[in-house]
């Protein structure tokens, strides 16, 4: 391949190292000699600050774009176009994605220009909470998608790489495609560089009554949590977590990383994630619920139900800590979803192991009773068959779930979409992360709906479970005021 007519383009970042070079040249002659790989992606380290703001001033509401962070690892990956898309919905929507994913990675090459676990192909996606969507707010989204982006910015606590995906059909010779590398690569660079230059934020605009949005459907969910406690009593179901949801209006154009960044600045602690299909609204939230994380053959995972709020001195909060604790309605609802994953989970573990007693998580505006569970996976264990398994846990779905699971349809007035559903990203190696996507809202520029639900258990009061929406409520609510 004759390099001369591209170094002689000052556009392209020739800046890459000869030997680079070199392999890379070879790399791509090489996949225009064989006949079976229809995409091909590449990895390069990069100089990256901040992948939010690189997201933000590129944002396109008309393409793909995909943002996940945990402040408190520093970790992070911006995304976007899309150019390959897996989709399936029904119940099997895992098992299908899984399927089409696998297909991906045996079509596709991938050059990587330095050794990194996270080097080579990404998919970023996520599941609804039920196997259908069908509200119209919903659109955009479908009920289980995994997305190659055209390109990722991925950040952890030391080093950052860019990875582009190509698909090899569009293109004639080597030569196009090696072109069309260091181009893409030269724009992630100025998309990267531009990102230094100060960002403009929207003027803060009136925002509904806080006090509106907090009694607005009060009635609703004193009858549904009342409905939900008689089940319970007639023993249709142990536990079932129900949610509402809240419509405020939105006057705004501000790409809805605006909303994002505040979040992650106030709950280090969570997973702040962004999804935005390509056309309609956003959806996006901080969670502080990890549904499961996979490195080869460890997979993490949690209990977390139980909340209480945040007190205002060290010692209200600590004894507000205490009361969760030690609250028999609260370990109770906890101890469900503990039992209930060691069960999803026993098919596809070698060992399982989590402490006795729930610890405390504590986030700004609320705590929760939290066990971290560890395990072992057994042998050719792929992720998304555990993720199938896993999802909904009992503290975003009920007890048992296949009983409750109904009621989450007949006793709230609204579409979970996805709500309450695994949203992360995951590799070709096995590895990646997924969280269940609580503390969420579906952004448009003009309404923003916002969810949140709680456990209801035996004793559960209607009033109470009211107040712990309400602070579940107020990160979201928060941080859309300054759009
Ligand atoms: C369903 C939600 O929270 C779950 C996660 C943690 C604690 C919960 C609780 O105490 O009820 C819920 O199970 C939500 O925030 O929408």
């Amino acid at each position: 391949m004759d390099l001369t007519s591209l170094s002689k383009n000052p556009e392209l970042p020739l800046d890459l190292d000869k030997n680079t070079i070199g392999r890379l040249t070879q790399f791509i002659e090489a996949l225009f000699q064989q006949e079976d790989n229809s995409f091909a992606t590449f990895t390069f380290p990069i100089d990256c600050h901040d992948p939010l703001a690189v997201l933000q001033k590129g944002w396109n509401s008309n393409t793909f774009q995909y943002y996940w962070e945990k402040p408190s690892e520093s970790f992070a990956i911006a995304a976007g176009g899309a150019l390959h898309k897996i989709s399936a919905e029904g119940a099997d929507r895992f098992e299908v994605v899984n399927k089409q994913r696998q297909t991906f990675i045996d079509t596709t090459s991938t050059f990587s220009a330095s050794t990194h676990a996270y080097s080579g192909i990404i998919f970023v996606g996520g599941f609804s909470f039920f196997d259908h969507l069908s509200d119209p707010a919903w659109h955009s989204f479908e009920a289980g998608t995994l997305t190659v982006p055209e390109w990722l910015i991925l950040q952890d606590d030391k080093y950052a790489l860019t990875t582009l995906s190509f698909s090899l059909d569009h293109y004639s010779s080597d030569e196009d495609l090696l072109k069309a590398v260091l181009q893409r690569l030269q724009d992630v660079k100025q998309k990267i560089s531009g990102t230094f230059s100060q960002t403009v934020m929207d003027a803060p605009q009136s925002s509904p009554q806080q006090s509106t949005i907090f009694r607005n459907g009060y009635q609703d969910w004193v009858n549904a949590v009342n409905h939900a406690k008689k089940e319970i009593q007639q023993k249709s179901f142990k536990k079932i977590v129900l949610a509402r949801q809240t419509t405020v209006p939105r006057n705004s154009a501000a790409p809805p990383t605006e909303m994002l960044n505040r979040l992650r600045q106030q709950y280090q602690n969570c997973s702040c994630f962004l999804v935005h299909p390509g056309r309609g609204h956003s959806f996006l939230g901080a969670t502080p619920e990890q549904l499961a994380s996979f490195q080869h053959e460890l997979l993490l995972t949690e209990a977390l139900a139980g909340s209480i709020k945040r007190g205002k001195t060290v010692t209200e909060d600590a004894t507000l800590a205490n009361d969760l604790s030690i609250s028999p309605k609260n370990r109770n609802e906890h101890q469900f979803v503990v039992a209930d994953i060691e069960d999803r989970l026993a098919p596809f573990t070698q060992t399982i192991h989590h402490k006795k007693s729930p610890e405390i998580k504590k986030l700004s505006n609320v705590q929760h009773l939290y066990t971290p569970i560890r395990a072992r996976l057994s042998e050719e264990t792929d992720i998304l068959p555990v993720l199938a398994q896993l999802h909904p846990t009992p503290a975003v779905g009920g007890y048992p779930w296949k009983k409750a699971a109904p009621y989450i349809r007949q006793l709230e007035n609204f579409e979970r979409g996805w709500y309450a559903g695994p949203v992360g990203w995951l590799n070709a190696k096995g590895s990646g992360e997924f969280s269940v996507a609580i503390r969420s809202g579906l952004i448009g520029p003009r309404k923003a709906h916002f969810f949140a639900g709680c456990g209801i258990v035996s004793d559960s009061d209607p009033e109470k479970e009211w107040q712990e929406t309400n602070l579940k409520l107020t990160p979201m609510i928060s941080a859309l005021q300054y759009d």
